[in-house]
């Protein structure tokens, strides 16, 4: 399995490669040169199985030569075994035809360690074999960055540094990246939004003597290997409700498209997916470009589900590389005019993501109500991402079994839970001190250059 560039100037890459990696060299996001797809029986085979043995088969047609059958198998076992939940991600009726998928049973208690624990195990084993170290660095509104830090803390092959906005990400968010003891780990909070912590991420890459000095690596969703483990969950769910025999949709709380992407990763595989819904928050930029075809940068407004806070959607740009036909060259000159504010696109290409996803937009009002609302009808205490989820998914009930993705745990803002039903959410029992631990933060402006220093200055060599 060879690894492609969405901007068609970077090396082709193996598997290994592209995960450790990141960004592309010319700037884009690499994407499997064709995706492998598995046939109505080994779909159904799926009924019954764990989710690791699913994972092995939906993940393993991309690993190339990476790991041995074995070695992927004992690595996914490992990912997976300090999950809280037996089925991994469970599914919960909501009302005949309306399921919530729950990923948020993982350490860090967001749909972020289904990958995140993945990756980190896979980093571990390419890097004790090849003896090298990487530096990884990350941006985060709040999910990506504790999980990260989860999946990474303590290791020696690796440095992890994560910028995250200043004020901007919940309380247990914060201290979830804030408070881990290992030297190894840095959490540092950037004057600004989550768009400017992607920007400086991506402006790492994109120096390539400090990307080289430093031998940066990333696992956002930029890393393909993140996108790749959320795809997973699409197939479990999908099989429980009776894929390959019948359609399955699905809504994503969305925010910089990676798990979205996922299911229309999914669907190309084979999987029977009806519609895949975006919902956003009040930073609608996405459901804006679906419904008007040009994607215009505005400011990000701050909300209850902080971590769809974005406005810059990093693999919104793979959605545009299959849309526009694996037309690399296109897609770089729609990203050069997003440096100027926005881009519109292309008739062929807006009908193509058209086609591909449905979208829809929850006010801060709404998302509070939803919230009150399931408590009262269906006994489901929502994080408020969840919530948009929900609230966008009952508008698409129809025939088809709707699943929409709960991907954090209410625990982790219980400001807006508690605001919007009376309870706050406790942490599980082994988070409890979460409140009481030391936290060691860095504080920085967002100045590239200062904190290119204060990673140069921090990392193992
Ligand atoms: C809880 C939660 N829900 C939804 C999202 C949006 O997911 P994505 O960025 O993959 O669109 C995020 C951030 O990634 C998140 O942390
Ligand atoms: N919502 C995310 C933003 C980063 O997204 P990623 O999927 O590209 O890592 C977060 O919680 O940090």
């Amino acid at each position: 399995m060879r690894y492609i560039s969405t901007r068609g100037q970077a090396p082709i890459l193996s598997f290994e490669d592209t995960m450790l990696t990141g960004l592309a060299r010319d700037g884009g996001l690499y994407v499997p040169e064709t995706i492998p797809t598995l046939t109505p029986d080994q779909i159904a085979a799926m009924a019954g199985q764990s989710y690791e043995d699913v994972a092995y088969t939906v993940m393993r047609p991309f690993i190339g030569e990476t790991f041995t059958d074995a070695q992927f198998r004992e690595l996914i076992a490992k990912a997976y075994a300090g999950f809280g939940h037996a089925a991994r991600a469970p599914l919960v009726q909501l009302a005949p035809n309306h399921f919530l998928l729950e990923l948020f049973h993982g350490p860090t208690l967001a749909f972020k360690d289904f990958a995140m624990q993945l990756i980190g195990q896979m980093f571990q084993a390419a890097l004790a074999r090849s003896g090298n170290r990487v530096t990884i660095v990350g941006a985060t509104s709040g999910d990506t960055g504790s999980a990260a830090i989860e999946a990474f803390r303590g290791l020696d092959a690796v440095d992890v540094f994560i910028l995250y906005p200043h004020g901007r990400v919940s309380e247990v968010q914060r201290r979830q990246m804030t408070t881990p003891t290992e030297s190894n780990v840095h959490a540092i909070a950037v004057d600004g939004d989550f768009d400017g912590c992607q920007a400086l991420v991506k402006d790492m890459f994109n120096d390539f003597q400090f990307r080289e000095d430093v031998r940066l690596a990333g696992v956002n969703s930029i890393n393909w290997g993140r996108v790749l483990a959320q795809v997973v969950y699409y197939f479990t769910s999908a099989v429980s409700l009776g894929a390959p025999h019948r359609k399955v949709s699905f809504t994503v709380p969305t925010g910089n498209f990676g798990d979205i992407f996922a299911g229309y990763i999914a669907k190309q595989m084979g999987l029977p997916i009806g519609e895949l819904v975006v919902a956003t928050n009040t930073n609608d930029i996405l459901h804006r470009t679906l419904e008007t075809g040009a994607y215009t940068k505005d400011s990000v407004t701050p909300t209850i589900s902080p971590s769809m806070d974005i406005q810059v959607s990093s693999n919104f740009e793979r959605a545009l590389f299959y849309a526009y036909g694996q037309d690399g060259a296109a897609v770089a000159s729609q990203m050069d005019d997003l440096k100027k504010g926005g881009f519109k696109i292309s008739q062929g290409a807006i009908d193509a993501l058209r086609s591909a996803y449905a979208s829809g937009r929850v006010s801060e009002g709404d998302t509070s109500e939803t919230i009150t609302r399931y408590l009262a009808e269906h006994g489901e205490l929502l994080c408020p991402h969840t919530a948009v989820g929900a609230n966008i998914g009952e508008k698409h009930l129809g025939t088809v079994p709707m699943v929409t993705l709960a991907t954090a745990h209410p625990a982790k803002f219980p400001a807006a839970v508690e605001a919007a039903t009376g309870i706050h959410p406790p942490l599980p029992p082994r988070m409890a001190d979460l409140y009481d631990r030391p936290e060691r933060i860095t504080r920085s402006k967002g100045d590239l250059v200062a904190i290119q220093k204060i990673i140069k200055d921090r990392i193992t060599s």
